[in-house]
């Protein structure tokens, strides 16, 4: 397994930062979370006031699973959704323009022949679509590790972003997620897995069973093992992303259920990177949950999203640039006389 330097926030400025934070014209704690974030985005920058957070970008990872049909939307969404976000339609890529962020989609293992999109969204295909995981492997042998590696460069190719911003968008993704975090921590089917993009019923209990025979096919010894047997090359690839944006210090904000699960494994892979990742909001799948308890990461936000393609931490960017506003602008408790 590789392994990674992952540097340290800063922990003196981000003591700097609490104690400005208690200095300011407002009665000590009172701004809740937002100080919180301000003395998280200081240790981050190693500096008080921290940076603007002008730079933001959304990648989106784009793949097909083999258990799509866990969903409550047939496959080929995943490849129609490609060309939506290109065309700037999406949930994520209108969100995005509200706040300046901006949008690239990545087509590592969508089940298309994507031959008239742009170059640069195919550049890090590594299949088209993944096992069924109740059945077989998702990956074949290496691919765990290509598309790992996959997401490193994308990551690295957007390393002058001020926040990075992991999207996901698969139809079918929120079963393998299920079967990744019970598998990473032990839990039964049954309490990770969730409604999706709607599913109830006997076809949630049909999703149920098909996590219960991916977790019971074989056992798994190690994070790449993982994503091989259970997971996906998107969830391998937003790993990757997630471990480069920490090796190089830059602050990722994570979104719903397929970033949180990609981050477990990422830490499971490189100790230490979850210091650098703020979770942007509370989805309704219990595995999102499941996943940031064990990372030790408090979503910013709770608006029931569980739209996915990196919505809901865009919609968390405002309130981190309004932390950062904070301890730069308001005045000090010291200069009222
Ligand atoms: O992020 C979430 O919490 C979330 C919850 C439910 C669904 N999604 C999105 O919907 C797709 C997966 O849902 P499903 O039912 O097809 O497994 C995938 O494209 C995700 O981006 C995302
Ligand atoms: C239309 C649609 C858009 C999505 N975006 C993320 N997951 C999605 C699933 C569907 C079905």
């Amino acid at each position: 397994m590789p392994s990674f330097a992952i540097p340290v926030p800063d922990a003196a400025a981000r003591a700097a930062a609490l104690e400005r934070l208690d200095g300011l014209v407002k009665p000590v704690g009172s701004l809740g979370r937002l100080e919180e974030l301000a003395a998280w985005l200081s240790a981050a920058h190693g500096v008080v006031p921290p940076r603007p957070l002008d730079d933001v970008r959304v990648v989106v990872f784009a793949g097909d699973h083999g258990v799509s049909a866990q969903s409550a939307y047939p496959r080929e969404v995943t490849a129609a959704m490609v060309r939506v976000f290109l065309a700037g339609r999406s949930g994520v890529t209108v969100l995005a323009a509200q706040v300046g962020a901006q949008v690239r989609v990545a087509d590592i293992a969508v089940d298309w022949d994507a031959a008239d999109v742009p170059e640069e969204v195919t550049a890090h295909k590594i299949r088209r679509g993944s096992g069924a995981i109740d059945v077989e492997d998702a990956l074949a042998p290496g691919e765990a590790l290509a598309a790992f590696e996959a997401g490193r460069a994308i990551a690295a190719s957007e390393s002058t972003a001020d926040i990075l911003i992991p999207g996901d968008m698969g139809i079918g993704n929120t079963t393998v997620c299920a079967a990744v975090v019970a598998s990473a921590l032990g839990l039964p089917a049954n309490e990770v897995v969730g409604t999706g993009t709607g599913v109830s019923g006997e076809a949630l209990e049909r999703k149920t069973a098909v996590v219960a025979a991916a977790l019971s096919r074989r056992p798994v010894t190690d994070p790449f093992d993982r994503l091989t047997a259970l997971g996906s090359a998107c969830l391998a690839a937003t790993a990757g992303f997630l471990v480069e944006a920490a090796s190089r210090g830059i602050p990722v904000v994570l979104d719903g259920i397929f970033s949180a699960t990609a981050a477990l494994v990422a830490r499971d892979i490189a100790p230490g990177a979850e210091q650098w990742w703020l979770a942007g909001h509370r989805s309704t799948e219990p595995a999102q949950a499941f996943a940031l308890k064990a990372l030790g990461l408090t979503p910013i936000l709770d608006l029931g999203f569980r739209l996915g393609e990196g919505s809901g931490a865009v919609q968390a960017v405002p309130t981190l640039r309004a932390a950062r506003a904070v301890i730069a602008e308001m005045g000090l408790l010291a200069d009222l006389g």
